[in-house]
């Protein structure tokens, strides 16, 4: 391009038509066009300059004709072997990934991998210029189809918290409905297993609400019936400021939480809690033990969240200091803690977990699992995500109303748990997922008759619904996003979920 062509030619809607980030559900409230204009404006101009001339775009006007990109290689595994094969596989994958690396790794790693899983909910901007000089740079391997690939869907990934991708893999084929009827006969086995909620999952508020669940009855304190699902251990007072808190600074770092006690509860409008994107019930001790309880004064909160904050055992008994008189007092009748984190409630699902290594995982899943786990290994080589390891789920949400309230998948992953999960391969402590991938495996699914939806909670307090379409992967970042499985009618609901760490 000559230099003349400094002035910066604007993207013209016939390139953003020939470039549609990914799909967004029916009820998106902006306009696709005007999504794709945002995510394309959020570019440095040196940036966007530089791919509408990679992309032949002349004062912003098409030039010849562009295919839309593929996604990205999705082409099936010629020959999937035995276990052992398997892993000869994988380690070559690994292998390939490294050399790769070694020949096309710019030196802006560190700061892509900072951005991909920040501690804040702030996307950054440098992951987008990061991308895509990565993308400019790697003249040999990228083309400028892929490179409208990972753009897109980094930025979506970045920008929105997740991409939709639909016909992931072909919605009618073969290897769809063998998958479901692999998880079927899994689920009529008894492989598939009620969900139990693990204790070390964290649930990250901006809303801290305390002075809830206890109950003073004949001058002794009881955690009331309802709380007993919704407790965080510590019974920390709610005189603590929530960033005083040791657990609950570890928690939340630096974020500045609005502490809201019982008595907001009745007095801020429920509609501005539930516009919360998250909420954690923090059932401390009550201060000056009103004789009242509040559960009511939350239901259509706790009908809503999931509400869980715990990351140690429920004590049977603890003590804790009245500030207003003074007293000890002591609770009583707590319920066992196992009780308490298995609720139905909360999460009511049948899955298994698996790993593409295990030898008795049907020809099919595995095959999608591989396909799927292609993503881990793109965003390796393209945006430095340096991110080896997954743990994969298939569940199935049987049709009589189950479903899983809102919540963050964000978990740390110790090496107990993940011996319980992998026993194959020892991972290093303490990792976190930072990507969720689901895929969607029901044919003909009709969301108005069978429910289901995964409704996404996003930062503006807007909310969307994704239907579980057979053959639609959706990507997010599991340590934003808040969602919620809506609860499903008449029919099995199928899923597979990698997550990568
Ligand atoms: O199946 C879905 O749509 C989501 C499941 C989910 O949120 C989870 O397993 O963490
Ligand atoms: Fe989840």
């Amino acid at each position: 391009m000559k230099k003349k062509t400094q002035v910066l030619p604007k993207a013209s809607s016939s390139f953003l038509k020939k470039y549609p980030w990914s799909s967004f559900p029916e009820n998106v409230q902006m306009s696709q066009t005007k999504q794709e204009e945002l995510a394309f404006e959020l570019l440095p101009p040196e940036l966007k300059l530089k791919i509408l001339e990679k992309l032949n775009l002349v004062d912003g006007v098409l030039s010849g004709t562009v295919e839309a990109p593929p996604l990205m290689d999705f082409s099936m595994p010629t020959k999937i072997g035995k276990s052992s094969q398997q892993k000869k596989k994988k380690e070559q994958t690994i292998d390939n990934e490294e050399n790769n690396s070694k020949e096309e790794r710019v030196e802006t790693h560190s700061t892509i991998i900072t951005t991909m899983h920040p501690k804040t909910t702030e996307p950054s901007p440098l992951l987008f210029d990061n991308i895509v000089l990565n993308a400019l740079q790697e003249n040999k391997s990228t083309t400028d189809s892929n490179l409208c690939f990972s753009l897109q869907n980094a930025v979506n990934l970045q920008k929105h918290g997740y991409v939709v991708i639909d016909d992931f893999i072909d919605g009618n084929s073969q290897m769809i409905v063998n998958c479901v009827k692999q998880i079927e006969s899994m689920k009529q086995n008894g492989v598939l297993k009620k969900a139990g909620l693990n204790r070390r999952e964290k649930h990250i508020a901006d809303v801290h609400i305390s002075d809830c669940g206890v109950t003073k009855l004949n001058g002794t304190y009881h955690w009331d019936a309802h709380s007993k699902h919704y407790v965080h251990s510590t019974s920390a007072s709610c005189t603590l400021a929530p960033n005083s808190d040791p657990e609950l600074s570890h928690l939340f770092g630096s974020k500045t939480l609005t502490s809201l006690s019982s008595s907001h509860t009745t007095t801020k409008p429920i509609d501005w809690v539930l516009s919360c994107q998250h909420v954690v019930f923090y059932y401390g001790a009550s201060v000056g033990g009103e004789e009242r309880s509040v559960s009511k004064d939350l239901e259509p909160v706790t009908s809503h969240w999931q509400c869980v904050a715990g990351i140690e055992p429920l004590p049977k008994i603890t003590t804790h200091s009245n500030k207003k008189n003074d007293e000890k007092v002591q609770f009583e009748n707590v319920t066992d803690s196992n009780s308490v984190w298995r609720s139905e409630d909360v999460r009511s699902d049948l899955h298994a977990w698996m790993h593409s290594d295990d030898a008795n995982i049907a020809k099919d899943l595995r095959n999608v699992i591989t396909q799927i786990d292609k993503i881990r290994v793109w965003l390796n080589k393209h945006v430095q995500f340096g991110c080896q390891d997954t743990q994969v789920q298939v569940s199935c949400y049987p049709g009589d109303g189950s479903r899983y309230r809102a919540h963050l998948d964000e978990v740390y992953v110790d090496d107990s748990t993940i011996q319980s999960i992998r026993n194959s391969e020892q991972i290093s402590a303490k990792k976190t997922r930072r990507i969720t991938a689901l895929l969607y495996l029901n044919e003909r699914w009709n969301t108005t008759e069978c429910g289901g939806a995964v409704r996404i909670y996003l930062s503006d307090g807007v909310y969307r619904d994704i239907e579980p379409v057979a053959g639609r992967l959706l990507l997010f970042n599991s340590q934003w996003l808040p969602h919620e499985v809506m609860p499903v009618f008449h029919r099995d609901r199928f899923a597979i979920t990698l997550w990568m760490y």
